[in-house]
């Protein structure tokens, strides 16, 4: 018997429908869930990158005191399961081998669909299962990589939702499939849209919520199930946005769960005392941040962000111009800090679109907006507009501020002009960068390295004009 809790890890709000399949066949037992929002997708990224990620999620379940550990996640699974259970001294779950079983069960033409991100399909990791147990069935393995921005960016009813399962799904009609594993556990809050396109005959099996009957398994294998004696409690952490967390999670699998966001990816950094040469990078978008460090690191400054000062209250962007914002956040946080800081503000303008989103861009989902949600409203905008009147700018303006300075403000600006894709490609960059197709590199933003992104982008132009001006206005002092 034992009352600690069960750890879960994802990439995002998926592992959630195996936590709520957890709550319900194991009431008993105190849950903590961890989705790594903020660097999902998993699915395109390198194994050895997913493993790193992992572990970083594992570090921070292994110091809530877990008991078990269930990985959530079919891309984690695949990359990193054999792993972290080699080197953990508690029983280590995955989705794939449950999930695999469950197909075997079900299937009698023994022919199994797997649907799976681009890292669980070209991992084979269901097909090596499946044949490990029994050769003869036949396996056909495809990737679904548009989903899981689908239920990340809350689209699940969505049109757009509805053609791109169709259209995904279309190679796996008429072949004799009769079972069809959702190998990614973001995949059945698309269950209605999935089962509509493959019929009724086929069976649709989900992988996480089989994973819940085997930890109910080795719980009382290892006889480490909870006493019941006292009330289960489950906490909900995400590195990426604790609201549209809540939203999905309290829309779509009636959880009602009030995250908190932490940070899995770096060492706590001491706050230490204003020192003469520190510049404060006023932005919470560690994108901004990394381009913009680069550039006052090699001048031998000392550089913090945002997230060095975690209790600094946020300055509301409420200027109708980027120039505006720029200045608010500028000398709002140099006020605040006492400290020198550059703030930049920056977005996307379609022409298309008349220049929307523009100041927007931040927030132009709405409420719980992120980088997914964003993307995929500027998509649907653009359904219909032809590849050639596709184009748009990126802008980013940077304002240098001292504190209690504004009228001494350095004010720059910078921009670039590109077309906005339909697919999204590279892993690289954020915000809209997958979206935005340089015609004369051929590739878009996300497929440059930070380095070839800073040689062409908006903020990389805006940093040369800054890089001209501010030696001399920082000396002023
Ligand atoms: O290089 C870029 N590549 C892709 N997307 C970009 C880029 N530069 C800005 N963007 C998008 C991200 C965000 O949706 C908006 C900026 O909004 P903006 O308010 O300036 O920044 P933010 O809210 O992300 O961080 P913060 O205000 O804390 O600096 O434009
Ligand atoms: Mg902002």
């Amino acid at each position: 018997m034992n009352n600690q809790p069960i750890g879960f890890i994802d990439s995002g709000v998926g592992g959630l429908t195996v936590v709520k399949e957890a709550l319900r066949q194991l009431p008993n037992e105190s849950v903590v869930f961890l989705g790594d929002q903020a660097r999902l997708p998993y699915g395109p990224r390198p194994a050895a990158q997913v493993r790193e990620f992992t572990w970083q999620m594992v570090n921070f379940q292994l110091q809530k005191h877990i008991k078990m550990l269930v990985i959530a996640c079919n891309t984690a699974t695949a990359a990193a399961l054999p792993d972290v259970r080699a080197k953990l001294d508690i029983p280590v779950v995955g989705v794939i081998v449950p999930g695999s079983r469950a197909a075997l069960k079900a299937t009698k033409t023994g022919h199994i669909g797997v649907i799976g991100t681009e890292g669980t399909v070209t991992s084979h990791a269901y097909a090596d299962t499946i044949h490990s147990k029994a050769k003869q069935v036949k396996v056909t393995e495809l990737a679904a990589p548009k989903f899981v921005p689908l239920v990340e960016s809350n689209e699940m009813t969505s049109p757009v939702a509805k053609r791109v399962v169709a259209e995904t799904l279309q190679p796996l009609l008429h072949q004799g499939i009769d079972t069809l594993v959702m190998g990614c556990t973001h995949y059945p809050l698309l269950r209605p849209l999935i089962q509509n396109v493959m019929g009724d005959d086929v069976t649709l099996i989900d992988s996480g919520a089989e994973t819940v009957s085997e930890v109910s398994m080795l719980l009382d294998y290892f006889n480490l199930a909870a006493h019941g004696t006292q009330p289960a409690t489950n906490q909900f952490y995400t590195t990426g946005n604790a609201k549209m967390f809540d939203l999905i999670a309290g829309n779509w699998l009636n959880l009602k769960v009030a995250a908190s966001r932490v940070v899995i990816d770096q060492e706590p950094t001491d706050v230490q005392p204003a020192a003469l040469k520190t510049v404060v990078i006023a932005s919470k978008n560690p994108g901004k941040v990394k381009e913009l460090a680069a550039m006052f690191e090699a001048d031998g400054l000392t550089v913090k962000s945002l997230a060095d000062f975690p209790a600094v209250a946020t300055v509301p962007e409420t200027g109708k111009t980027f120039e505006e914002n720029a200045r608010l956040k500028a000398d709002g946080y140099a006020k605040a800090l006492e400290l020198p800081v550059v703030a930049d503000d920056s977005g996307l303008m379609v022409d298309a679109l008349d220049g929307a989103p523009g100041v927007f861009s931040a927030r132009y989902a709405g409420q719980g907006h992120n980088d997914a949600a964003n993307n995929a409203k500027l998509i649907a905008n653009l359904a219909d507009v032809p590849d050639e009147k596709r184009t748009a700018t990126f802008h980013t303006t940077l304002v240098f501020a001292k504190p209690n300075r504004p009228a001494e403000d350095l004010v720059v600006a910078g921009s670039v002009q590109g077309r906005i894709t339909g697919v999204p490609r590279g892993d690289n960059g954020f915000g809209y960068d997958p979206y935005f197709f340089l015609p004369q590199l051929g590739k878009t933003m996300a497929e440059l390295s930070q380095n070839e992104k800073n040689q062409i982008s908006h903020r990389g132009n805006a940093m040369r004009a800054l890089e001209a001006k501010w030696r001399d206005w920082y000396k002023e002092d």
